[in-house]
């Protein structure tokens, strides 16, 4: 692969009505590997944001929203060949950005971000309205049946752990469905974004329908999309306390909202299961990503009869782990996102190990005696011990850490697993078909995965319950989400 990173050393600038703007306001962006700065990045202002929402306001009444369905379509799928036409480098900005493995961000992050182009560039083509006849008194009727317009303005926050993938996620759609967007990724994660404006123009989106504004949450670019009077949606995914100030924040705008928020994700495993392929998808839905997805497993419940052979095959499977540089093969783990989430990763477990837990593997950071000790490395952890009252049970973690408790009885691990403020994602292992389809329908998640983990169709359903999010997004989910019915009533 070459690996030539994009824009390095120059600067990341915003997309706005079409053209590339600098500003006077600069940010680092630092690689994880070794806390290089990769470039900088021109942090929009408060006038950049309103240039945007013009400019998108232009595009919707404008070109754009005179473009019939299909031509829509034909400019979406371009955007997903110019995605692969510039494979490499995609690949190259979201690894120097994140630090994850070239395995990784060549086989999920970016060939997602062009699937979510063409998937739903399809898919609206077969979006469908209600339609009913109405029974009057007079005997004649009335037909009803709707018609879907564009929301208007879309602002798409993004956070930083699948960068491309999660963006996309929720602009395809939004363009498909004819909105105009503004996308604010996250500050940790700029290139890829960017890089995404350029395969726009190069493909001839009409300018203002897609702009890109990089810069932080409060008082910068953020909070000046979610309190725009201009902006008339916010779709967003990141942490859940970031969601409330979003929805604080839109609640004057009275903006529609759409949020995939946190998880604190549970497995259950039971004896039955089919024990080789339960350890290996549980190593998977704990450590991919360095447990950075938001679909991790970070709580384990483990059938106390299997529970010492299975703590022991997944701490050799964490320790077979290879952790380094994202350019080498042979390497599954990166580091972290950046120093400071590091720190914070690192502060629950030594909070784990304050609460007395069992260190099964871990716990700590690793050493390389090379540049990565300058990089925002954890070392894969397993625990044991706690209550499930302690800190790292309760609360996302956000890294490739787990907790694994042993239960008797199928409904206390139910409890247990449904005793969480969150309510994203689930795994069950188990060859027991009645127990399977039990024990999945008791999950109080969004989506619950049997016997493997992170299997994606982009047509069902995706989202939380309880801190984890509001809505659904997916298939005709997202297609309703970014349009807006108007309801025609005709008196026959
Ligand atoms: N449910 C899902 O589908 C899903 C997917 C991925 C990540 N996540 C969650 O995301 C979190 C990790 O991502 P993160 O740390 O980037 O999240 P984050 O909430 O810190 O940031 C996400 C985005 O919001 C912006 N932001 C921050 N404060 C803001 C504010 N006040 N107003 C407007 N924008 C603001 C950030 O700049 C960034 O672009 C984890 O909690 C993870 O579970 C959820
Ligand atoms: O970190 C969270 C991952 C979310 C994944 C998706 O939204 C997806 O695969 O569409």
């Amino acid at each position: 692969m070459k690996n030539t990173i994009p824009h390095a050393g120059s600067v990341l600038k915003n997309y706005i009505g079409g053209e590339f703007v600098s500003s006077d306001q600069l940010f680092d962006n630092v690689n994880p590997v070794d806390g290089t700065v990769i470039n900088q990045v021109a942090e929009a202002n408060q006038i950049m944001v309103d240039q945007a929402v013009n400019a998108a306001q232009a595009a919707l009444h404008g070109e754009w929203g005179k473009l019939s369905l299909e031509q829509r379509c034909v400019l979406l799928h371009k955007v997903a060949d110019g995605i692969d036409a510039r494979f490499d480098e995609f690949v190259a900005a979201e690894m120097a950005d994140t630090g994850k493995s070239f395995f990784q961000a060549r086989t999920i992050d970016i060939p997602r971000g062009a699937a979510n182009f063409r998937v739903f560039a399809d898919m609206v083509k077969s979006q469908s309205t209600e339609c009913f006849h109405t029974d009057t008194p007079d005997g004649k009727g009335a037909l009803n049946y709707a018609v879907n317009k564009p929301l208007g303005v879309v602002a798409v926050i993004a956070p930083w752990n699948l960068p491309l993938l999660l963006m996309t996620w929720k602009l395809a759609p939004a363009m498909a469905a004819g909105n105009v967007i503004i996308a604010k990724p996250s500050e940790e994660t700029p290139a890829t974004a960017t890089l995404l404006a350029e395969v726009m123009h190069d493909a001839g989106i009409p300018k203002g329908v897609f702009n890109l504004v990089h810069g932080f949450g409060h008082k910068s670019a953020g909070e000046f999309l979610t309190t725009h009077k201009g902006v008339d949606a916010v779709t967003f995914t990141g942490e859940s306390s970031t969601g409330s100030a979003i929805m604080k924040a839109s609640a004057d705008g009275v903006k529609a909202l759409s949020f995939e928020l946190g998880g604190k994700n549970a497995g259950i495993i039971f004896d039955d299961c089919d024990f080789d392929e339960a350890v290996a998808g549980t190593a998977r839905s704990v450590f991919t990503n360095g447990g950075q997805v938001c679909l991790c497993t970070e709580r384990l419940y483990v059938q106390r009869s299997i529970f010492d052979k299975f703590v022991a095959a997944l701490k050799v499977k964490a320790e077979a782990l290879n952790i380094g540089w994202p350019l080498d093969e042979t390497t599954d783990m990166g580091p972290v996102i950046s120093h400071k989430h590091r720190d914070k990763v690192l502060a629950y477990y030594q909070s784990a190990i304050d609460d007395g837990a069992t260190v099964v593997t871990g716990g700590g950071a690793p050493t390389f005696d090379d540049a990565r000790d300058n990089g925002a490395f954890v070392q894969p952890t397993i625990l044991t011990g706690l209550s499930e009252q302690s800190k790292i049970v309760k609360e996302e973690v956000f890294g490739p850490v787990c907790h694994i408790t042993p239960f008797d009885q199928e409904e206390e691990a139910v409890a247990m697993a449904n005793d969480s403020d969150y309510g994203l994602a689930a795994t069950v292992w188990t060859t027991n078909l009645q127990r399977a389809h039990r024990v999945a329908g008791q999950m109080d998640v969004g989506i619950c995965w049997v016997n493997s983990w992170y299997l994606r169709d982009l047509r069902t359903p995706f989202g939380g319950m309880k801190l984890s999010g509001v809505g659904r997004e997916g298939g005709v989910h997202s297609l309703n989400f970014y349009s807006e019915p108007t309801n025609i009533c005709i008196k026959l």
